[in-house]
């Protein structure tokens, strides 16, 4: 209890407390990202435990060249990511059982992670088959995220199954391999589609209707996500291969890595130009949001500079480590808005960090780092559908809150402060809904026209403040004797009007005469004086007649009731 009362008191103590909240909240999305990282890998219970080795192939050598006695056979651990680069010949992989021998066919060889790279494989008195994640032999089986070669004849004891990797010209990305009975493996590959699925389409999904509500709403922010969600998912399917299998987009492969570039430079742009607006970075962190815009300019211009003949290469060779860089400098710009205050750094914070993590994770791979991080490229994708997923929530929660500004906004400028009615403006734009639904349907509409009696006296008497006390008490009862649909407002000084739908003349004269009877009444018991009545005119709208005119008959009704001594109601006669 002091130690609340002490934060409480005092500012100095407040801080702290706040910070201490803060941490507490990142120590746990640390240990939750940490958990998720040492978590086992995921049920391969169903694989056979194997041993590989490779080695460099060389012009000319056939499959059968190379065995497992070879002396240059390098050893590796085929359930642990492997890089197999080497020469223009590419690489040769053999792979066979930990202990035993091979199990009775058939079964599934199955490689993950060999992006753009070609495997060849040649099974055991069979013509060789090659498979690339563009273009899947038709021989081999379909593998998502993954190449696969179904295995009919089990190679003789002691002899290895036999790969042949070919990298030229693409990344050798780090793959693993394992060799598993055809249920498991297409249990597993079921289970692989239905995720990739589900992740890639919840980013299609938020990103359709990010542009969607760009159309509707004319945001711009809307614009920057849902390109940069669309340009994300677009690296991701052709990561993974998905675009290839099982969507079939072949058509891609052939400009596959300007493709790649463009959707890459796009999702760090549109990610910028989104955090930008997003997390309100020009009233967080303005000289930070000048850095990252003239980031985002170099990006682009860097890569236009890749257009013009003889800069393609530098372009390339510049344009990698910018975009490598723009991640963790959006990271670091939206901790630093966010520990500013921002509510929305704090939501592309926490989408954008298990994002960039798996990135960062996945670009060390395939310089041999994190080898037992298998998982990473499937993280990728739910990283993906997660931020897809956070951002749109933080999307929305902002939209609610402009409208809920926005409306505030608008009630206040329709309202006279002193009185809580309508303006008269807000309360003339009613009046002319209100004509417009009447006259429709046929139904009557009829207008008080009410001015406080000798109101300069009771000012001049009792000072402003007394003043100000009548209007509002008068406001009050004309509400308290008035329906729900009728309008009231204050049309300016000590003058009030009153649209009453669906009342004839007989009617709004009925409910003028309450109010002024109410209004005498508290004269009445008011001593003091400070309480004053009121004349009011009535008129009842006539076919034909317009608003003005009906306001000006009702005006000279009230006058009609002052030269008849106030504290009267009279009817214009129309
Ligand atoms: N306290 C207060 N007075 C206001 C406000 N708006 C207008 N007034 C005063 O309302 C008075 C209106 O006076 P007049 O129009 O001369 O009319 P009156 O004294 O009511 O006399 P009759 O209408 O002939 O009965 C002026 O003294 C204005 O200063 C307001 O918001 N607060």
């Amino acid at each position: 209890m002091i130690g609340f009362r002490l934060r409480r008191g005092s500012r100095v103590h407040a801080l702290p407390g706040d910070i201490r909240a803060r941490a507490r909240t990142w120590v746990w999305l640390l240990l939750l990202a940490l958990a998720l990282a040492a978590s086992p890998l995921p049920g391969t219970a169903a694989d056979l435990p194997l041993q590989g080795g490779w080695r460099a192939a060389v012009a000319g050598e056939q499959a059968g060249d190379v065995t497992r006695a070879d002396p240059q056979l390098r050893h590796f651990d085929p359930v642990r990511l492997q890089t197999f680069a080497a020469g223009e010949a590419g690489s040769w992989v053999l792979l066979w059982p930990a202990q035993g021998d091979w199990p009775a066919p058939p079964f599934v060889l199955q490689a993950r992670g060999a992006g753009l790279q070609t495997l060849r494989f040649h099974p055991p008195g069979g013509p060789a088959r090659s498979a690339r994640a563009t273009r899947v032999d038709p021989r081999a089986w379909p593998g998502h995220g993954r190449l696969v070669f179904p295995v009919a004849v089990a190679p003789a004891p002691g002899q290895p199954l036999r790969l042949h990797v070919d990298s030229r010209g693409v990344i050798a990305a780090p793959m693993t391999f394992a060799v598993l009975p055809p249920a498991a493996y297409l249990r597993a590959d079921a289970r692989w589609l239905a995720f990739a699925s589900a992740c890639l389409a919840i980013m299609a999904a938020m990103g359709l209707m990010a542009l969607f509500f760009a159309l509707r709403l004319r945001d711009p922010t809307f614009v920057h996500y849902a390109a940069f969600v669309l340009a994300y998912a677009l690296i991701l399917g052709l990561q993974t291969g998905y675009l290839f299998e099982p969507l079939g987009w072949q058509w891609l492969a052939g400009p596959l890595r300007g493709v790649a570039r463009v959707a890459t430079a796009a999702s760090v742009l549109f990610a910028i130009l989104f955090a930008d607006r997003f997390a309100n970075l020009r009233r967080y962190l303005p000289r930070g949001r000048r850095l990252l815009l003239g980031y985002a300019a170099l990006i682009v211009a860097v890569g236009a500079t890749g257009l013009l003949p003889g800069l393609g290469a530098l372009a390339r060779v510049l344009t990698n480590p910018l975009l490598v860089l723009g991640g963790p400098l959006l990271l670091a710009a939206s901790a630093l808005a966010a520990w500013r205050g921002s509510r929305y750094a704090r939501f592309f914070l926490l989408g954008w960090t298990p994002l960039l993590a798996v990135t960062v994770a996945g670009s060390l791979q395939p310089y041999g780092m994190l080898p037992a991080w298998t998982w990473i490229g499937d993280a990728a994708l739910a990283a993906g559908a997660f931020e897809a997923l956070v951002l749109s929530l933080g999307l929305a929660d902002r939209t609610l809150a402009l409208r809920r500004d926005r409306d505030q906004a608008r009630r206040l400028a329709d309202l006279d402060p002193l009185t809580g009615l309508y303006n008269r403006r807000a309360w003339s734009e009613r009046l002319l809904a209100l004509e417009t639904a009447m006259r429709r349907q046929g139904r009557p509409l009829s207008l008080l026209f009410l001015d406080l009696d000798r109101f300069k006296q009771l000012n001049d008497r009792l000072g402003h403040e007394a003043g100000d006390a009548a209007l509002r008490a008068t406001a009050g009862i004309m509400r308290g004797e008035l329906r729900e649909q009728d309008e009231v407002g204050r049309y300016g000084g000590e003058e009030f009007v009153v649209a009453l739908p669906d009342a004839d003349g007989a009617h709004a004269l009925q409910a003028a005469e309450r109010i002024r009877r109410r209004l005498q009444q508290r004269a009445g018991e008011d001593v003091g004086g400070a309480t004053p009545t009121a004349s009011i005119g009535v008129a009842m709208l006539q076919p034909g007649e317009d608003l003005a005119s009906l306001i000006a008959r009702a005006d000279a009704a009230m006058y009609a009731a002052k030269a008849a001594g106030r504290n009267r109601v009279v009817l214009h006669p129309g």
